[in-house]
């Protein structure tokens, strides 16, 4: 099953504002594009995955990820999460109705292709998600095969997920549950193994 994915991103200025502190104020925006980098290097290193599409506040602040292989367009006047999902799910409906849309976060920098193939997997068809590793927010959520997304995200998106009847995935998926908020979350991912970009970005630091 091919699946085609709307990554939504703010500005990496105005982004992941819990995360503040993490790093110096200077190398935050570089952080947050390092956490993006990661991420989408797993995606487009997916066999199933088909599009990615990144939904940005800013596409000239991010354009540098274009060359992982995204997409980029720019969201829409409503500017919120939920409907940033709802432009990129639009967009790509539009050039394949029957498609599989995924949502996805930007902030999972331990990613693993495999834990994205076996929620595809898991999910065979049916309009699913996956909870962070928390349980409360979420971090996938997938439609069935043309049918709408319906994206509930935002504080307690999993219970509301959950309640629109998109099915909860329970395979461990360590790497795909890891999602990046606050500076406890960056030392969690260190220690399950970040990629590249992330990695390269605290030895630049450190240095
Ligand atoms: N295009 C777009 N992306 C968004 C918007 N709100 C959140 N995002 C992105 O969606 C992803 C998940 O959002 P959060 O984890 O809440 O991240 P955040 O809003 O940057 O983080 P905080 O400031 O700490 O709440 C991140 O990649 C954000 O950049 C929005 O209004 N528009
Ligand atoms: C918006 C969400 O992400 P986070 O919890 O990472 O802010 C969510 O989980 O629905």
């Amino acid at each position: 099953m091919d699946v085609d994915l709307v990554v939504p991103l703010k500005h990496p200025r105005d982004g992941k504002s819990r995360l503040r502190g993490a790093v110096e104020t200077a190398h935050h925006p570089g952080l947050v594009l390092a956490l993006a980098k990661d991420t989408l290097a797993a995606v487009t290193s997916s066999a199933q995955i088909r599009r990615v599409l990144l939904v940005a506040a800013d596409p000239r602040a991010v354009a540098e990820l274009a060359e992982l292989g995204v997409e980029i367009v720019e969201e829409p006047a409503e500017k919120s999460l939920n409907a940033a999902f709802r432009h990129g799910e639009a967009l790509l409906k539009a050039d394949d109705p029957a498609a599989v849309v995924g949502a996805l976060q930007a902030d999972l920098p331990a990613l693993r292709a495999g834990d994205l193939t076996a929620a595809l997997a898991e999910a065979a068809g049916r309009r699913a998600f996956v909870a962070d590793r928390q349980g409360t927010g979420t971090t996938l959520l997938l439609t069935a095969p043309g049918m709408p997304l319906e994206p509930r995200f935002g504080p307690g998106s999993a219970r509301k997920h959950a309640e629109s009847g998109a099915v909860p995935l329970s395979q461990a998926l360590p790497t795909l549950r890891s999602d990046v908020d606050t500076p406890d979350d960056l030392a969690h991912v260190r220690a399950l193994g970040v990629g590249k970009h992330t990695s390269a970005y605290r030895a630049e630091l450190f240095i």
